[in-house]
């Protein structure tokens, strides 16, 4: 096997891991000596030994003189465990090859220089396309300092996504719905506007699917508008934060309960503030379902990351009926948003889209 074989390897083990190390990155490693796989591992939770730490402690006194394979930089610094580019000098390890280095600037490139400084030879970027793949929402959130954001949306053949009069149960089909619901699942954070959440009275778990992480349910509403009666404050299987104005406390008095939080930004409207705001709060994915108005406003700040868009083969019409994206929208199509198309395909009779912005 050659280094993209152990490679791929740990890349396999890190990848059964998505999801269960948040908030950690997935990460695998592959010890190899004298063409012998002697240890291999993944992170599997947050606060317990990292990948490196598990193949290392398997390869024992074989690690000396050995290869290590690691999908993500070892990490320089001393967080809940001690830095594994230290343990790998320890073990005594000959050669380090590293598919992705970290995106956190303030370590990016130290573990590596750590081991280079100890004698050992390293390598980086190895399959690092498909090891950065791993971990998306983690890599931005450490560049950006803000939430990954996914527009998710809905629609109708002609951008509707719901009739004049408000219907919209179904436009899409049940496998195009529980896709969506593993976007739910895979992201830390839910967000819809006062108008979803009263139009739809939403519960926003994640559910049609098996072992499911509900996201946190996040409302966006100005004047605090929605009605403590709405299923997200009444179901408690998942965290329900509200982001509002600076409104009175007789106002929020009624949201009172274990699972709800109410957070009053000077300008709630302002995505930046918001995301920022979440940011603080550890979400680093940040799934946001719409309706219109909060689309539109996403569109207007430009900060978001991908566009994840459902469109089912029928045609609503209507002046009336709201489209995907509301708000001012772009006057000048020199103004407009380019995205690339980075995935489709089929989910039963409907079409899923995946677009990102350039570079993302
Ligand atoms: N109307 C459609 C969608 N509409 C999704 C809405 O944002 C809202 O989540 C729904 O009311 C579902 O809420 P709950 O969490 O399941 O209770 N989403 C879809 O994928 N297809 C559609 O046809």
């Amino acid at each position: 096997m050659n280094d993209q074989a152990y490679m791929k390897l740990a890349i396999q083990m890190a990848s059964a891991t998505i999801g269960q190390t948040k908030p950690n990155p997935a990460v695998g490693a592959v010890v190899v000596k004298d063409g012998a796989i002697v240890g291999m591992g993944a992170h599997l939770k947050a606060g317990e030994p990292h990948a490196e730490v598990h193949a290392l402690n398997m390869a024992g006194d074989k690690a000396y003189g050995a290869t290590i394979y690691v999908t993500l930089e070892p990490c320089s610094h001393y967080g809940k465990t001690p830095p594994c580019a230290e343990l790998i000098i320890q073990k005594g390890i000959k050669r380090a090859v590293v598919a992705s280095l970290d995106s956190n600037p303030l370590v990016s490139g130290r573990g590596m220089e750590m081991m280079k400084k100890a004698g050992i030879e390293v390598e980086v970027g190895v399959l690092e396309r498909e090891a950065k793949a791993l971990n998306p929402f983690f890599l931005h959130f450490m560049r950006e300092k803000r939430p990954f954001v996914t527009l998710k949306a809905a629609m109708s053949l002609d951008g509707k996504i719901a009739t004049k009069t408000g219907e919209s149960k179904w436009i899409t089909g049940e496998q195009a719905r529980l896709d969506g619901h593993r976007l739910r699942h895979s992201h830390d954070g839910i967000l819809v506007g006062a108008n979803t959440v009263i139009a739809d009275n939403p519960l926003l778990t994640t559910r049609i699917m098996g072992h499911a992480r509900h996201p946190i349910r996040i409302v966006l509403d100005t004047t605090l508008k929605v009605s403590p009666e709405a299923k997200i404050f009444q179901d408690d299987s998942a965290e329900t934060w509200i982001i509002t104005g600076n409104v009175g406390e007789e106002k929020k008095a009624p949201f009172a309960k274990e699972h709800v939080s109410i957070f009053s930004l000077e300008q709630p409207q302002n995505i930046e503030h918001i995301l920022e705001l979440l940011a603080a709060k550890g979400v680093q994915s940040l799934l946001v379902e719409g309706g219109a108005t909060v689309h539109g406003a996403f569109l207007q700040s430009r900060l978001f990351d991908e566009v994840v868009s459902y469109v089912a083969p029928i045609l609503i019409g209507g002046k009336d009926a709201p489209s995907a994206f509301g708000g001012a929208g772009f006057s000048r199509m020199a103004e407009t948003q380019h995205l690339e198309i980075i995935e489709t395909s089929v989910l039963g009779e409907d079409l899923k889209i995946v677009s990102r912005k350039k570079g993302k």
